[in-house]
């Protein structure tokens, strides 16, 4: 086989990335050294805890991708293969324990060597890409860690984060949003913590739930969460965050019942520091819960932006 010498050097670059960021761009760079002008499109799990959603990952779409359930249904009639081959495409199969984590599409017939050589390159980036996600995972609600935030909120400042492509439907901005349950306190005092990691573990999996799979949601600290998500604008994100805040309180969580959560937002602005947003989204959170809890405030609508941004200025020299 002509490219297994490159084959090898392009496996080691996989196991040297250490951000997924850089891991997605790397097999993308791969991808389409090894097969240029050639139509292909990845579908990924999000995470190991869910592989009922698949995502895509469009790398190049000269050529539509045959139907997602169509491919999926002839993966799982090939229980064991990992590689099926069609006239005029190829779809090499991710599997974790028997369960479809991933598929990548390649719109042309490739030789046999080829197609071995990239389902094993694409093997080395999806256990790569698990063991980078496990280090930014929350143990108990599956969700990403507070260590991984600063990363995602610094890659979509600067417009390094690799951004799964979704149809335009005008300019959208990225949006902040801190989620707080109210009175946890005493969900633990009267029912446990065992009670309360369930009632955590829930609202976990509501989020995930009601955002789509290119936004990203985190276990900030205890009780609190974090979405960093994309609306067309303030009042488009501020009515998306009350819809959720919806189902939360509707939800029927075992023995507790009814829950409610205050969220505070912001936008992220290019040039703002992290620390500088979180603050934003924390004061618009905190003045949720003084004004009744079981609310979403705008950071923008406290009238103290201004007053707010020159405080953190002063702090900044
Ligand atoms: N079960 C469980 N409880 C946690 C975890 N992390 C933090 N907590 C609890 O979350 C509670 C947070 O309480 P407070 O910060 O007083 O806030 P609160 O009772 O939610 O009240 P408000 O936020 O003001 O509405 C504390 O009792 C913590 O012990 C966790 O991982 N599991």
């Amino acid at each position: 086989m002509d490219i297994s010498p490159c084959g090898h050097e392009f496996a080691i670059s996989l196991l040297q990335m250490r951000s997924e960021n850089d891991l997605y761009k790397r097999i993308q760079t791969i991808l389409t050294e090894l097969l240029p002008d050639i139509p292909m499109a990845m579908y990924l799990a999000p995470s190991l805890s869910d592989k009922e959603r698949l995502k895509l990952l469009a790398l190049s779409s000269s050529k539509t991708p045959p139907d997602l359930e169509y491919l999926l249904a002839r993966a799982e009639t090939l229980k064991h293969k990992h590689i099926l081959f069609g006239d005029n495409h190829l779809c090499i199969v991710l599997r974790s324990n028997k369960a479809i984590m991933g598929l990548l599409w390649i719109g042309e017939k490739l030789p046999t060597a080829r197609s071995y050589l990239i389902a094993h390159l694409i093997n080395v980036f999806y256990h790569q890409l698990n063991t980078l996600a496990l280090s930014r995972i929350d143990p108990l609600t599956q969700l990403l860690n507070r260590q991984t935030f600063d990363d995602k909120v610094i890659e979509i400042t600067t417009g390094e984060g690799f951004v799964i492509e979704r149809e335009q439907q005008g300019v959208r901005k990225w949006y902040l949003a801190l989620f707080d349950i109210d009175h946890f306190k005493i969900v633990n005092d009267n029912f446990g913590h065992v009670i309360g990691d369930e009632v955590l573990l829930l609202v976990a999996q509501q989020l995930k739930d009601n955002f789509r799979a290119e936004d990203f949601v985190f276990r900030y600290g205890g009780e609190e969460f974090a979405v960093l998500f994309q609306a067309h604008d303030r009042s488009e994100a501020g009515s998306l965050l009350n819809r959720v805040r919806k189902v939360i309180s509707a939800f029927n969580f075992p023995q507790v019942k009814k829950l409610t959560i205050s969220i505070g937002y912001t936008v992220l602005e290019e040039i703002a520091q992290v620390s500088e947003l979180v603050h934003e989204a924390d004061l618009a959170l905190y003045y949720a819960k003084k004004h009744g809890r079981d609310q979403v405030v705008d950071f923008e609508e406290l009238g103290i932006a201004g007053q707010a941004k020159a405080e953190t200025d002063i702090e900044l020299f």
